[in-house]
């Protein structure tokens, strides 16, 4: 087991276990936030056929066209008609948005150019061949790969989707994660508390960023501090892509989850991870199911769970692990200074075209509150010394706080 190692490093160590799920045929309205797991091939070209894309006429232009034409209206072309009439020179036909050209015709004229005398139409501005027509195919060729495996389905690709015919996606199974608290201190919501408990927020911080991930999650009951029963409710949390306990995971006597873990016949890859807040995260994994767990620290957890686990569950899920890292000027100081490297939960700010970060005041790995709305985690070297206002640092987004500030 590797100890101590840096982000970068447990990144290594995740990817070389990473698999992806099984695949699954699902129907298209089903699909969103979902990751297409074979490419998608277009059946029909789109458009489908030559189209128009305003209201006016269609007939046949030349480059030797005068500076006004007389024509002959011999048919209407409202869009869902196709015409079976062929245009002849001299005539034209009446056609609206989104209609098929005629046969015969090679442009239209917008309806604002022309002049109606009953079924002889005045073109006050001829166009020259070729001109307002979208052609077939012009989007999307029949046979076209349009999706490739591995792409998320948001609303713009699955109504291209829906665009081409496509009644049903391959794509991954969700991802089913399990969720465990452990600590002696803990009480659910809804029980009384006593002197020395608290109430369990980390299940509920962690589903929620999960459900943000499109993930099923399975939460088991909070364990005490008592490895029987740690070990009991982990060897329950089976068929699991992975499972995320919080707590228990530093150097006191109570805390046991490295030894639950080992207990269940899992190996352990590594434990404390060389950055603040959430040092004593480890990694453990049996079979293909991951074990994540994480400090028991509120804030500590969401901000290891972005590091370390949300980049993990990505890549499982299919997607490519494209974590944007960029930089942000410091709106405020931070004056702590320490050896290790250190992420600040920052709200972001867009302000003279610059991205702003606004480091929480509070930046303890316990005070959960200091996470609302930050959708910022900046990167503080190790060494580096106080952050100073207006200092540039480089910065992560959060999604699941990620409310445009
Ligand atoms: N002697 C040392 N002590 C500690 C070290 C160390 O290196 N040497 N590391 C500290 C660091 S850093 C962290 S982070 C914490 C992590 O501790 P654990 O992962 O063992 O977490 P716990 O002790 O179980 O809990 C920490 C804190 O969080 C509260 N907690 C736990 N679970 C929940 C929950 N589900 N909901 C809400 N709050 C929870 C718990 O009551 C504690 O206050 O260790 C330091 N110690
Ligand atoms: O690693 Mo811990 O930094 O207090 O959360």
């Amino acid at each position: 087991m590797e100890t101590m190692i840096s982000l970068e490093r447990a990144w290594e160590i995740i990817s070389e276990k990473i698999h992806t799920p099984e695949t699954e045929e699902i129907l298209l309205q089903e699909s969103y936030h979902r990751v297409l797991a074979k490419s998608v091939i277009s059946p029909i070209a789109m458009p489908p056929f030559d189209r128009s894309p305003l209201d006016g006429y269609a007939y046949a232009a030349s480059n030797s066209d005068p500076a006004s034409l007389s024509l002959h209206m011999v048919s209407e072309i409202p869009a869902g008609t196709y015409p079976d009439r062929e245009l002849k020179p001299g005539e034209c036909a009446k056609i609206f948005t989104g209609a098929p050209i005629p046969v015969g015709a090679n442009c239209v004229v917008r309806m604002e150019d022309t002049e109606p005398q009953g079924n002889l139409i005045q073109i006050r501005r001829p166009v020259s061949p070729g001109s307002n027509i979208v052609h077939q195919g012009e989007e999307i060729q029949e046979d076209e790969v349009v999706l490739v495996a591995e792409t998320l389905l948001t609303p713009s690709t699955v109504g291209l989707l829906a665009a081409l015919g496509v009644e049903k996606v391959t794509v991954y199974r969700r991802l089913r994660i399990g969720l465990l608290s452990t600590g002696s201190e803990l009480r659910e919501v809804g029980q009384a508390l006593s002197p020395g408990k608290i109430y369990n927020s980390n299940t509920y911080t962690l589903r929620g960023m999960l459900i943000e991930c499109g993930c099923e999650v399975e939460a088991a009951s909070f364990v005490p501090d008592r490895l029987p029963e740690m070990i009991e409710t982990l060897s329950g949390l089976q068929d699991m892509d992975a499972i995320i306990t919080t707590g228990g995971a530093s150097v006191g006597e109570y805390d046991l989850i490295r030894e639950a873990l080992s207990g269940i016949g899992c190996e352990l890859l590594f434990w404390k991870v060389n950055f603040k807040p959430g040092t004593p995260a480890a990694l453990g994994i049996k079979g293909k199911q991951f074990y994540f767990a994480l400090s028991g620290n509120p804030a500590a957890a969401m901000i290891t769970y972005e590091l370390l686990v949300r980049p993990a569950l990505k890549r499982m899920s299919g997607l490519k692990d494209n974590e944007a890292v960029f930089p942000v000027k410091m709106a405020g100081r931070f004056g702590k200074s320490g050896r290790q490297r250190r992420f600040l939960r920052a709200r972001a700010i867009f302000r003279d075209g610059e991205i702003w970060a606004d480091p929480d005041y509070a930046q303890g790995s316990g005070i959960l509150r200091s996470m609302i709305g930050c959708n910022l985690l900046v990167d503080v070297p190790g060494g580096h010394g106080p952050v100073e206002k207006g200092e540039i640092l480089l910065a992560r987004w959060i999604p699941a706080e990620g409310e445009i500030g």
